[in-house]
């Protein structure tokens, strides 16, 4: 096992790291930005260094200075969290690279792999996974595209090749769209990733986004944690996450979880992962692979009673998952809300500021992940994600009740999501689970 683990990353993430570390016994390594010297994970860790200035580019994305760290600080292993480096192939790359530390993640030949979206969707077809209806090879002029939408009808989304999360995507409805559609993607896939080639799929009005959680060791292994529902979103970015899904049955659970680690051992793929679907009438297909831990890990850890995080740094260690597929059993509902430092009444624009009041829930079924306190200065150098409030409970419906009673004691002292939160809550559409992901974009009127 590790002796010392350095957590290339900051908040709520790296305390979660952290804590996984301090059960199994390892010494934990902060790095620190300019403005982030009195932050939670800076005084949570057993050792903490200034790896540069506020600017994430300057310090968090610094790969020379965090392997620097590493060295000095004779880290045996680097868990790199969500953001960031988490899903740079080039960085997993020099500490694979690097004598005597451990990536804990997957291999950078799985993260590149899998990182290509067209041949992620070739590995998914190998291994008989449905993909979404769309090319598996890049597509270079409009003409091509334009036959796609005489193909699969319109409309169709035409996506980065090294995109995800929703950047570079462009929903085409009609040919006269297609030219600029496709130019806009190709630069948004050059600026944000560095790569221009673009595809295209069928564009799913209404679907639920699923995912199943992945985790798979070095000696064979892969099983799946069930599944998470994703569709509360607003612009690309999750609202409230939750697991099980409400748009799945049994049958459907189980057949998108074998789906999912038939991909993944296809792919050679190891520690954890998610597989992202989209469902839409009874039927799933392959959208893409997350190569990293996931914000909303959390609520597939409350339904299993699992630790991923503890298993990706046991897995990364060589060890064997101490558990079957059979003995992996989802219990009860949970939901996380993530508590950001955004004013819902301003469209959601950032409010850092001083914390001048913070004071999280508790009780039975409630866990508040975050890496704050009182007093402290919410930086707006980084993510606007504050806190995490995940909430437990036997069924779905208990889940909402233990949610708005968790959120109604939730105070914070600068402007944050809570209220929106609270709004969700006593949203029919959304207690009922029939939301999509279209839903907040089409019936949340923005006030920008
Ligand atoms: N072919 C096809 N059809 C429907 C889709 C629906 C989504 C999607 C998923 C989740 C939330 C969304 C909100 C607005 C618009 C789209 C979404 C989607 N996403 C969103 C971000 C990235 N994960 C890919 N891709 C799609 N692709
Ligand atoms: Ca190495």
């Amino acid at each position: 096992m590790f002796e010392t683990l350095l957590v290339a990353n900051r908040g709520e993430i790296a305390v979660r790291v952290m804590q996984a570390c301090e059960e199994l016994g390892i010494e934990t390594v902060a790095v620190y930005s300019d403005a982030d010297r009195s932050a939670g994970h800076v005084a949570y860790a057993d050792e903490a260094y200034n790896i540069g200035p506020a600017p994430a580019n300057e310090s968090y994305l610094d790969g020379d200075a965090i392997l620097e760290v590493a060295d000095r600080a004779g880290a045996d292993a680097i868990h790199p969290g969500y953001g960031f480096l988490a899903e740079n192939a080039a960085f997993a790359e020099r500490v694979e690279a690097a004598e005597g530390i451990t990536w804990v993640g997957p291999s950078s030949d799985a993260m590149t792999a899998l990182g290509e979206k067209t041949n992620a969707r070739r590995i998914m077809q190998r291994a008989d996974v449905p993909v979404v209806p769309g090319t598996t090879e890049p597509v270079e002029t409009a003409a091509e595209v334009r036959d796609l939408g005489a193909e699969f009808g319109y409309p169709i989304a035409i996506k980065a090749e090294g995109g995800g999360g929703g950047r570079g995507m462009k929903i085409v409805r009609s040919d006269d769209e297609v030219d600029d559609a496709l130019t806009s993607a190709k630069r948004e896939g050059e600026a944000y990733f560095g790569n221009d080639s673009v595809y295209v799929e069928k564009f799913l009005e209404d679907p639920k986004h699923v995912e199943v959680q992945i985790l798979a060791d070095e000696h064979g292994t892969a099983l799946h944690l069930g599944e998470r529902d994703c569709s509360l979103q607003r612009r690309h970015q999750k609202v409230i996450e939750e697991a099980p899904s409400p748009a799945l049955d049994a049958g459907l659970r189980d057949s998108i979880g074998d789906a999912a680690r038939r991909g993944v051992r296809e792919a050679g793929y190891t520690n954890a992962g998610t597989v992202e679907f989209l469902v839409e009438d009874s039927q799933f297909y392959f959208m893409e692979v997350n190569t990293r831990i996931q914000v909303e890990h959390t609520v597939t850890e409350e339904v299993t009673g699992i630790d991923i995080v503890r298993e990706q740094i046991r897995i990364a260690a060589g060890a064997e998952l101490p558990f079957a597929q059979a003995d992996v059993e989802i219990d009860g509902h949970a939901m996380e809300f993530r508590i950001n430092a955004e004013n819902p009444a301003a469209g959601f624009a950032p409010t850092p500021g001083t914390l001048t009041a913070y004071d999280p829930p508790g009780g039975l079924g409630v866990r508040i992940d975050d890496a704050i306190a009182r007093g402290d200065e919410i930086a707006g150098d980084y993510d606007s994600m504050i806190a995490k409030l995940i909430v437990r409970a036997p069924t779905r419906e208990r889940c909402l009740e233990r949610s708005r009673r968790a959120l109604s004691q939730f105070d914070v002292g600068v402007e944050t999501t809570v209220p929106f939160h609270r709004l969700m809550l006593a949203d029919e559409t959304f207690r009922a689970g029939g939301h999509t992901t279209s839903y907040l974009d089409q019936s949340v009127e923005d006030d920008d």
